[in-house]
């Protein structure tokens, strides 16, 4: 019998240190075969007929053929989340309620073939094997395009990454073409997008996404996060930025270094943009974009996107949009209609002996492999790591991730965890946002957070892009406050709600477990506009006219009426 799952699964464990197989030659479509680099590239980039002036920041390096394909650093596509034929089952999205406010909403489509993204960006897309957008991807995309401001709101796992960064590449590559660029290493960076997300993690797998998606369009991407060297992320700003992925403290940094200067930002987008605007990083934020000389709203395009978006965060965050639109796809409950929900009563002492027996069963099923990643949340880093070396004592291959932990082991205990080498992960809320890694197949709430809005982002590690994922949540005495907002989700998402919850729902003098969902409690996307007096926004001045999605080809639309009151 094996001795762990490792054991079990044959699993070659490779450390971060071991060298990594020979890559492969970078990939040439057959026609391009045979001809110099430098050539392709100008075939693909759209930006070459820009005109004389322009300079793409990495051109020099891309003909001496140094920049990575970013399609080959991984070994197949099912690694890059995209498997055949494009991963996303797009039949769980069928009935997904769409709601749109603003004024003057664009249609959505239902093709990337009907947008306009230029052959360098759909040439990457193909890559990407993504056959069709996503209903958020649908919506946002010819917003954006408009030059439209956008808070959108849709589901874990939906794809608002693509939705915020193809609008942003194509808006580069069709109108920022012919910036100068200095020919030799600038000591200030100037992007003219700028990315920012709250967590490290996130941070780079944005980069990875956008280098992506830019590939071979001449676009420069950089990532600035703390924790990493200063030194290696200053060569790679020296180069030259296009899009600038960050963190917002090692951001300011930077500015304040003046390394980074935000005068020609175009596009400016924040992922997670309901965290980046609660009180941890409201400061920030507000600095970085109001007070470092980052053209205000009206001269830049802003895009707001997260799974949940709290009214008073929306209220916030309206200073920083003009005449903006709002967008919500699925109900945030019904994010959780692909993963099944559970919630057992287990008292605080005997939490570790029942996630023993929840481990054990997994195992006893043969539901864990390296298709089966388990997540599991905890409320503190000391928790973390005691939990960590409880369950590696007890033969079960395990890592953990949280803050105190250095940026180096927070990377390994990631790559541990994707690559099925410690199938089991335990960490704190620094993991609960954004990470999209293949195969969780199981989150365990061992510690139930105590907003019911960070409970939706935790679960939506699993249950990506439209494939079925399973959660359970430890419910003891001290969740109380969580009772009404978390049977009510699971209600909202066709889950069964033990009756013993339900009770405790209903003894519950105050009910959301410091929920601000907007729209009454009940969904994680209303634009709070339509409840209070709106008269144009803080910074536009526009009317605001409700509107129903329009176009819509998939969706219910009886639910659009009522899916949002
Ligand atoms: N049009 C598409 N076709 C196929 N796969 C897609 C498409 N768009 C996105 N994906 C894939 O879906 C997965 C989830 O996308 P993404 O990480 O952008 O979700 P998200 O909505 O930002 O989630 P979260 O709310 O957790 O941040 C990714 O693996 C991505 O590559």
């Amino acid at each position: 019998m094996a001795a762990s799952w490792a054991d079990e699964m044959g699993e070659v464990v490779k450390p971060a240190s071991a060298p990594s197989r020979p890559t492969r030659p970078s990939y040439v479509p057959p026609a391009r075969r045979n001809k110099p680099l430098s050539a392709d590239a100008r075939e693909y980039c759209p930006l070459s007929s820009a005109g004389p002036d322009f300079i793409p920041s990495s051109r020099s390096h891309r003909a001496r053929g140094r920049d990575p394909n970013p399609f080959e650093i991984v070994e197949t596509f099912s690694e890059l989340g995209v498997s055949d034929g494009g991963g996303i089952n797009f039949d769980a999205y069928d009935d997904i309620p769409v709601e749109t406010s603003g004024a003057d909403v664009p249609l959505p489509v239902n093709t990337f073939a009907e947008i306009d993204l230029g052959d360098a960006l759909n040439e990457n897309i193909k890559r990407c094997k993504y056959v069709k957008p996503t209903p958020v991807q649908r919506y946002a995309i010819p917003i954006s395009l408009a030059g439209r401001d956008l808070m959108a709101c849709a589901q874990t796992g939906s794809g608002k990454t693509a939705a915020f960064c193809f609008p942003i590449i194509s808006g580069i590559i069709r109108h920022c073409g012919l910036r100068q660029r200095p020919a030799r290493k600038a000591r200030i960076a100037n992007p003219v997008a700028l990315i920012l997300s709250p967590t490290r993690e996130l941070s780079s797998q944005i980069h990875d996404e956008v280098k992506k998606f830019s590939y071979l369009t001449g676009i420069k991407v950089a990532v600035a996060y703390g924790g990493a060297p200063m030194y290696q992320q200053l060569r790679d700003l020296e180069k030259g930025v296009d899009i600038l992925v960050a963190t917002p403290g090692r951001l300011v940094d930077l500015i304040e270094r003046a390394r980074v200067a935000l005068q020609e930002i175009k596009y400016l987008a924040l992922d997670e943009a309901d965290r980046m605007l609660d009180m941890g990083f409201e400061p920030q934020i507000r600095k970085i974009v109001e007070q470092l000389g980052m053209p205000p709203p009206g001269m830049r395009q802003t895009m707001l996107f997260s799974a949940t978006f709290p009214s008073e965060i929306q209220r916030l965050a309206s200073d920083f949009l003009s005449n903006y639109i709002f967008l919500a796809v699925g109900r945030v409950g019904s994010s959780t209609d692909l993963i099944s929900q559970r919630v057992e009563y287990v008292r605080d002492v005997d939490k570790r002996s029942h996630l023993m027996d929840l481990l054990h069963a997994q195992r006893a099923n043969g539901i864990y492999s390296k298709q089966a990643l388990i997540l599991v949340f905890v409320e503190t880093k000391r928790g973390a790591d005691s939990l960590e070396n409880w369950l590696c004592v007890n033969g079960f291959p395990a890592t953990a991730i949280h803050g105190d932990r250095t940026q180096p082991e927070r990377e390994q205990a990631l790559r541990s965890f994707k690559s099925g080498a410690t199938p089991i992960m335990v960490a704190t809320d620094v993991a609960a946002r954004g990470l999209d890694i293949p195969h969780v197949g199981h989150v365990i709430n061992f510690d139930l957070p105590k907003d019911i809005d960070d409970y939706v982002h935790r679960i939506g590690r699993t249950g990506r892009a439209g494939k079925p994922g399973l959660a359970t949540a430890f419910f003891s005495d001290v969740n109380q406050p969580l009772a009404k907002s978390l049977s009510e989700l699971m209600q909202e998402a066709n889950q069964e709600v033990p009756d013993w919850l339900l009770s405790c729902a209903q003894r519950s003098s105050y009910g959301g477990g410091k929920s601000r969902r907007a729209g009454g409690g009940r969904f994680g996307g209303h634009d709070y506009r339509r409840s209070h007096s709106y008269s144009g926004g803080s910074s536009s001045g526009a009317s605001y006219q409700p509107q129903p999605a329009q176009g819509y080809s998939f969706g219910n639309a009886s639910i659009i009426a009522t899916g949002w009151d």
